[in-house]
């Protein structure tokens, strides 16, 4: 450094003496020398080291000015943040505690992915409103691909035309209030047998978590596909294989950089391998639909419907093929089974849990059908009770707590914070849920906090978001709400129900289950006392 600087006073000297101005006495021609010749090797190293100093603050100014990331923990080499998010806790809860430390905003590195986290209705909002657009991406990850025709689904496609004509047909064709309320018959006569496989266990210890997947499990299929078939059982069981796939975290996603982890993953060869029967089964599914010709009538399934826009659309810019169908069924059942069963479960979990609870409710619940002597669709609208019991438990048990993750399709700033290019993005609504800023005693079960609030789940209210916000918010909730209140008041009208061993209801375990999904760690058994009427 010191070299530097006399170089540079050697320098000013220099230009001084061709200036004419000298600070050496007249004739002191050997200092004059000796700075000619020190000024010649000096100048020139000077110069390369402004130059290297020059790129040095450019790199460094430009590295803050694009990184100028939001805060997050300190990382280590290649796995950036991973050791302190791998621990026993679940990813939501880690996240949750990092957050109360480094913010609503907090930039984590996962092996080599970027993540952004976000924990609060603020951010939230900035992320799925203001910026919606920006955050429509889905990231490309190695088993969703492989299991969705290579991201041509509705929920892992990349935003974009295909994205958007996929999402029309769902919200215009197959998901609608019309098209839902075309399936009531399929979900009271799904739902009455629920009933009475759980009658005929009177007294004993019934399996409510696997009795109520079956139910929603059937609904979706009769749905989807109308007279059961003998596709249906395989089907099922590959579905619920990939969702334990889906559900773990899979290393080839956090180095997508390591082209050898993808050769080495047992992980996708076995998903390369439930695709092909998947795939399979629902192309026989769908041949037999085509063959048999169907005209337009009420107990059309969301096969026939498919089939039918793909006849309409055969000489489009975007027609939909077989490929397409499939990838959009699986959807269906993907996001639409475990959802809505888990729901249910976490309902009656929290209602034996706080007995006060499943009191009121059952009262609501008999109050509403005793005159009809039955439980159907045609009053659930009046049991205001009930549909606070499920938002309370969305709340606190959002099936889905980290979302589905976003990517950001350019760079852009949030809160003064940079946000690169395809960072990805979780937002944690179990967090946002849980906020005490917004929620009065957070942690607590109190369903009256959602009566004659104006406080719902459409994704405007960013408190509240179980089924996320902004254009992939879920297109699902008018199919789920059915699927997820005519059980409940069933389960309420038909049985009280009490913990076996004698565990007392405050005992209950309440422990989540790690996946893509938040259910219960261990099944819900429970004890069925039929009412007698
Ligand atoms: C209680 C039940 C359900 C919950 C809590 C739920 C929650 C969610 C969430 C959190 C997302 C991601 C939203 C986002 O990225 O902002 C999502 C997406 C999606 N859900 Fe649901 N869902 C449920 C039921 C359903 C049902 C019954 C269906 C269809 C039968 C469905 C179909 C979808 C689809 C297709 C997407 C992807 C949307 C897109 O990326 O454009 N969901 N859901």
């Amino acid at each position: 450094m010191m070299m530097y600087l006399e170089a540079f006073l050697l320098y000013l000297l220099h230009i001084y003496h061709h200036l004419g101005i000298s600070f050496f006495p007249s004739g002191s021609s050997y200092l004059m020398e000796l700075h000619n010749h020190f000024f010649n090797i000096t100048f020139i190293s000077f110069f390369i080291f402004l130059l290297v100093l020059f790129k040095i603050v450019k790199i460094w100014s430009y590295n803050t000015s694009t990184v100028n990331l939001p805060p997050g923990p300190w990382k280590l080499p290649f796995i950036g943040n991973l050791h302190q998010i791998i621990s026993r806790s679940l990813p939501h809860h880690r996240f949750k505690f990092l957050a109360d430390k480094y913010g609503p905003l907090m930039y984590l590195k996962l092996g080599g992915v970027p993540y952004v986290i976000v924990s609060s209705p603020e951010i939230a909002k900035e992320i799925m409103k203001t910026h919606d657009l920006n955050f429509s991406g889905r990231p490309n990850l190695l088993l969703s691909t492989i299991w969705s025709y290579n991201a041509t689904d509705v929920i892992f496609s990349i935003y974009g035309e295909r994205w958007r004509q996929l999402r029309k047909i769902c919200v215009i064709e197959l998901l609608s209030a019309k098209r839902v309320q075309s399936f009531r018959s399929i979900r009271e006569d799904e739902v009455t047998n629920l009933v009475k496989s759980i009658t005929a266990s009177e007294g004993s210890v019934v399996n409510l978590t696997q009795k109520i997947l079956s139910t929603t499990y059937g609904i979706t299929a009769r749905a989807a596909f109308g007279k059961r078939s003998k596709h249906q059982e395989v089907f099922r069981s590959a579905i619920e294989e990939v969702a334990s796939l889906l559900g773990g975290v899979c290393i080839v996603d956090l180095f997508p950089s390591i082209k050898l982890l993808q050769c080495l993953s047992r992980a996708k060869t076995k998903m390369e391998k439930l695709h092909k029967e998947l795939d399979m089964t629902l192309q026989d599914i769908i041949d037999d639909h085509k063959s048999i010709h169907k005209e337009e009538s009420n107990d059309e399934d969301l096969v026939d419907v498919l089939l039918k826009i793909q006849q309409e659309n055969y000489h489009s810019q975007h027609p939909l093929t077989d490929d397409n169908i499939k990838s959009i069924i699986q959807d269906m059942f993907g996001a639409g089974t475990e959802t809505s069963s888990e729901a249910v479960i976490w309902a009656m979990s929290a209602m034996v849990k706080n007995s006060n609870v499943m009191e009121q409710a059952q009262a609501e619940v008999r109050r509403v059908f005793d005159k009809k002597g039955y439980v159907d669709e045609t009053e659930l609208y009046q049991l205001i009770y009930l549909k606070s019991v499920i938002k309370e438990t969305l709340r606190l048990y959002p099936v889905a707590p980290l979302l589905v993750p976003r990517e950001s399709r350019e760079r852009c700033q949030i809160n003064g914070y940079e946000i690169p290019a395809k960072t990805r993005v979780a937002v944690n609504a179990w967090a946002i849920g849980r906020d005490p800023r917004y929620w009065v005693e957070a942690e607590s079960f109190k369903p009256e906090r959602f009566v004659n609030s104006p406080i719902d789940f459409k994704g405007t209210d960013f408190e509240f978001i179980p089924f996320g916000a902004g254009r992939r918010m879920c297109p699902g909730i008018a199919f789920a709400l059915p699927n997820v209140e005519l059980p409940l008041a069933k389960l309420l009208y038909h049985f009280d129900w009490k913990l076996p061993n004698g565990m007392k209801n405050e005992e209950l375990d309440m422990t989540e289950s790690f996946g893509i999904t938040a259910g219960r760690k261990h099944d819900l058994c429970l004890i069925p006392i039929p009412r007698r009427f």
